[in-house]
């Protein structure tokens, strides 16, 4: 049996109507599914753990239609289980579906799920805040500048606004210029694979599973789909006003040819803040002091998905 989870809030509604739409095809009325329209924030989540304790055997995959957020609840829900899964794009940033190429539309992509073709293994990381719980981020997490960036725009007005006219970034772009002023960099201890640094007057740090985030900035243009290792990239010692000629460039890439971006490559990353400071894990946003996140050798399997040549795997 195929378990669809839909978002019927993501994108503005647009997950709803993907669905409606999806439920109308003839391949839909002939296979065995069900699903779930999440009501409220940690829904998905919610279910994906009561479909694991309760309908183990009998789920041949779950299927997301939402957005990133959907996708990182279900992926935690799961605790990197057995049971495959699969994403329908239907958000507003849509993240993980661009930094794994996927373009083909909706009912296409179910066809892949139900004829078994283009079933992909998928890299998680794991992270542990504080003395929390350890959890899983499907796309990346950012700590600092731009996870006050996501915050704001987040709890802003304006974000529905624009997600409505489908001009997503431009909230990101507002929020930014509205952080910039009233941000100060601070000095981070971290240890990339256990070599322990101090990064002085640090702005942010990113590590991600793939390219994509915010909605299309293609902050670490290399980052592999891979099983090992991620991506880690920080800015530090730079000016507000090169930031923001920075962020201009962030949508080509061409920002890493700053020098005041560096790249590691690491399996495991520490990052303690001698006071609380904002982080992001894959568009969500929260406050920690210390975090160990490591990449999880363990695949999960995605079903009905396509990489791009780019994406590595
Ligand atoms: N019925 C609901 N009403 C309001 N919020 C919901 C509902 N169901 C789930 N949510 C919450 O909606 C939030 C946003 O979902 P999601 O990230 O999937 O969509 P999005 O923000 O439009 O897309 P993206 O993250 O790709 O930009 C999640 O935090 C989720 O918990």
């Amino acid at each position: 049996m195929y378990i669809f989870i839909v978002n019927p809030s993501a994108g503005n509604g647009r997950a709803r109507r993907v669905f409606s739409k999806l439920a109308k095809s003839s391949l839909y009325k002939e296979i065995d599914s069900t699903y779930y329209y999440t009501e409220y924030n940690g829904h998905a989540e919610l279910l994906a753990k009561q479909i694991k304790e309760n309908l183990y055997k009998q789920v041949t995959a779950i299927i997301v239609i939402g957005g990133d957020g959907t996708l990182h609840e279900v992926i935690n829900g799961l605790e990197n289980d057995e049971i495959p899964v699969s994403f329908i794009p239907g958000g507003s940033g849509n993240d993980f579906a661009r930094g794994i190429g996927m373009k083909h539309k909706p009912l296409d992509i179910l066809r892949d799920i139900v004829t078994g073709k283009k079933e992909k293994s998928y890299w998680l990381g794991n992270y542990k805040l504080d003395n929390n719980a350890g959890r899983i981020f499907v796309n990346n997490m950012g700590f600092g500048f731009d996870a006050e960036i996501a915050k704001t725009a987040n709890e802003s007005s304006y974000k529905i606004l624009f997600n409505k006219l489908h001009l997503g970034t431009v909230s990101y772009i507002i929020a930014l210029i509205q952080v910039l002023f009233k941000f100060k960099p601070r000095e981070i201890k971290m240890e990339i694979n256990k070599q322990k640094l101090t990064i002085p007057e640090c702005w942010m740090i990113t590590i991600s599973n793939h390219p994509y985030y915010g909605g299309g900035m293609k902050i670490i243009p290399d980052a592999k789909i891979q099983p090992t290792r991620f991506p880690v990239l920080i800015i530090h010692g730079i000016s507000k006003w090169k930031v923001l000629a920075l962020f201009m460039t962030v949508f080509t890439g061409k920002h890493i040819n700053f020098k005041e971006v560096k790249l590691y490559e690491a399996s495991e990353v520490k990052i303690f803040s001698n006071e609380e400071m904002y982080y992001q894990v894959d568009g969500q946003t929260d406050t920690f002091e210390s975090v160990v996140i490591r990449k999880s050798s363990k695949a999960i399997k995605m079903m009905g998905i396509e990489y791009n040549k780019n994406a590595g795997a």
